[in-house]
């Protein structure tokens, strides 16, 4: 599956979908939170290279005044005292600058992982069941932490490096010209420099972050499926194949080290060379009678100045980098087309009986030519029980992800009580739906958090009255500290019995008028049984009520029962009628010895 979606990807990105513009473009776009505080980093920044400016001047007036024209410490006093003015004004300003850097790598973290947070709902699991969650995990906390430093360094930085070295030749022309056509010409050779060196260096920081990404979701992985992992003896197997994802993930990270070792040290020489350069020909100058002491001095005090942002870009650009190639990844599900159309409607249904019909429907998986549901008409009126049978991949799923709208049809349309859902708002109409999956979710928390999910302006009355209709009061009240009971990850303390009761209270305390059951098919104890079959049936009473059923006394009590093949409805009517004649679904169960799986 998670090639399917990588190729759905490579295709989106030939076919221009995903990366008509680079992505330092893009990222632009996707920091317009961050503008105002980008905008105040670069205007402080810049402000202080004035206040430096004003530094330097005062530094070489004072020298040159105090060892050249031999003046006292009283009669400098005054330049003394500026001295010290622009370099508080300076340190002020580097901490704003500071300030709003961190601002804005903050703000367009919260907005980046809101965002993404929102697009991954909005895929749904259609999307998600394709994905490897250690590498979605990956990009949603890692990737995001690591815009920090190309937010708040590397693109300042990059305006800042020409900026900043324009602003000293500006000042530095009107003092000697000479000089400061000399900086204007060196300063080329270093970025020139660093991209041939950064170019190569960018390809492996990719290579780095995908062998992460590929990593962290083996690790998930192999944490996940710890137990059966011990049950085929392959501890040591996955082990070795660890220590090999760790060692590969070392070697990449080693060369990009020495690459990023290898561009600061060129980076490096390069600025020396060149203040070298300006130096020697200020002191030829200077013995010479060519230039003023003060105006030499100075033009040697701002020298390294002129440079320093440019080595700061060389700093800055590995993180900067790595950061790039972080939200390459978040860029591509942000862009990921949502097939969800925009909610037309808000309400308009009648809250206490929903009738559903299917008329025409069809669903395409994206990249996959044979349909999921081919041309499923049918219709289900408001209060009775529809069985979904069928092989595994018959398209049970589907049909149930197409009433829950995580998928919209690719053809046909679904209605109810005679409106088109597809001109319902998403969020409204799952106010209407109630569901209770094989292996429901629970999440680290408590019980009642839990249950109270469904609702969380839910009484406590109503929270304890859905757990008893739900069969497990008597469980919760037995454990240690009741309701208020965390349940561990995934509700990994609790039974799958436990579990699929909780589900079934968090189903009664949201009061849908549209079930949506998908039975569980693994063999629950006798008395778990027994009360989830009791509860059920309370709970199905004057809904309208779809159940992917795998038993035979499930299929036996509903009011329809239709029968699925390769996405197409091969037989639909009541149990007993259509187990009468050579139908599927009397093969399916002649097939069954009691309650053994439809499957
Ligand atoms: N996200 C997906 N992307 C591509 N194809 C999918 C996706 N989900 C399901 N399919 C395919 O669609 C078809 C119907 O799948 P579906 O899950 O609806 O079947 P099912 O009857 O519910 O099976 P099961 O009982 O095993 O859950 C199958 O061929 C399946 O491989």
């Amino acid at each position: 599956m998670a090639c399917k979606v990588s190729e759905t990807i490579a295709r989106m990105k030939s076919s221009n979908l995903i990366g008509k513009l680079p992505v330092e473009k893009k990222l632009l776009q996707k920091i317009a939170p961050a503008r105002t505080m980008l905008l105040l980093t670069i205007l402080c920044a810049l402000l202080a290279t004035l206040a430096t400016i004003a530094q330097m001047g005062y530094v070489s007036k004072i020298v040159s005044r105090v060892f050249l024209a031999h003046q006292s410490l009283e009669q400098v006093g005054s330049l003394l005292l500026f001295l010290l003015i622009a370099i508080f004004i300076r340190a002020v300003l580097l901490w704003l600058r500071e300030l709003a850097a961190q601002q804005g790598a903050i703000r367009v973290k919260i907005a980046l992982r809101k965002s993404l947070f929102r697009q991954l709902l909005q895929l749904g699991p259609a999307f998600s069941r394709g994905e490897r969650t250690g590498e979605l995990v990956l990009t949603l906390s890692e990737g995001i932490e690591r815009l920090d430093a190309y937010v708040s360094r590397y693109l300042p930085q990059m305006f800042l490096s020409v900026l900043i070295p324009l602003l000293i030749v500006a000042v530095l022309f009107p003092l000697d010209w000479t000089s400061a056509l000399l900086l204007l010409l060196t300063a080329p050779l270093i970025p020139l420099l660093m991209v041939l060196v950064g170019s190569y260096t960018e390809k492996h920081i990719q290579q780095q972050w995908t062998a992460l990404a590929r990593m962290s979701a083996h690790f998930l992985d192999s944490v996940q499926g710890l137990m059966t992992l011990k049950l085929f003896g392959r501890s040591r197997a996955e082990c070795e194949r660890i220590e090999r994802m760790s060692n590969s993930f070392r070697d990449r990270t080693m060369r990009v080290l020495r690459l990023a070792f290898l561009s600061g040290t060129v980076l490096e020489f390069m600025v020396t060379m060149a203040i070298g350069l300006v130096a020697v020909t200020l002191g030829i100058r200077l013995l010479n009678h060519g230039i003023s002491f003060e105006n030499a001095f100075l033009i040697l005090l701002l020298t390294p100045e002129f440079y320093r942002p440019l080595r700061d870009l060389g700093t800055h650009r590995h993180a900067g980098m790595e950061g790039k190639a972080a939200a390459q990844r978040m860029l591509e599900i942000l862009e990921m087309p949502v097939a969800m159309p925009k909610a037309e409607r808000s309400a308009g249904l009648s809250c206490s009986a929903l009738e559903i019909d299917f008329t025409g429907v069809s669903y395409l998986y994206p990249n996959i030519t044979k349909p999921a549901l081919h041309n499923i008409s049918l219709s289900l009126a408001a209060g009775t029980c529809t069985a979904l049978v069928g092989r595994s991949g018959a398209g049970k799923s589907t049909l149930v992800n197409l009433l829950l709208r995580f998928i919209e049809p690719s053809a046909g349309q679904i209605s109810v009580n005679g409106i088109s859902l597809a001109a319902l708002g998403i969020e409204e109409w799952r106010k209407y739906v109630a569901l209770v999956p094989q292996r429901p979710y629970l999440f680290y928390g408590s019980i009642e958090e839990n249950i109270r999910m469904a609702r969380p302006e839910a009484s406590d009355e109503e929270v304890l009255w859905a757990a008893r209709q739900a069969g497990a009061s008597d469980f919760i009240q037995r454990l240690p500290a009741g309701f208020a009971t965390q349940i561990g990850e995934q509700g990994k303390r609790l039974s799958a019995g436990q579990a699929q009761r909780i589900a079934l209270a968090r189903a009664f305390l949201k009061d849908a008028p549209l079930l949506l059951l998908d039975e569980p098919a693994s063999s629950l104890d006798p008395e778990s049984e027994a009360l989830i079959r009791q509860a059920l049936e309370r709970l199905q009473r004057d809904r309208t009520v779809v159940i992917v059923a795998h038993r035979y006394s499930t299929v036996a009590h509903a009011d329809q029962v239709v029968v699925l093949e390769k996405g197409e409805i091969i037989e639909i009517g009541k149990p007993a009628a259509l187990l009468q004649g050579d139908s599927t679904y009397a093969r399916l169960m002649g097939k069954q010895s009691g309650e053994v799986s439809l499957r």
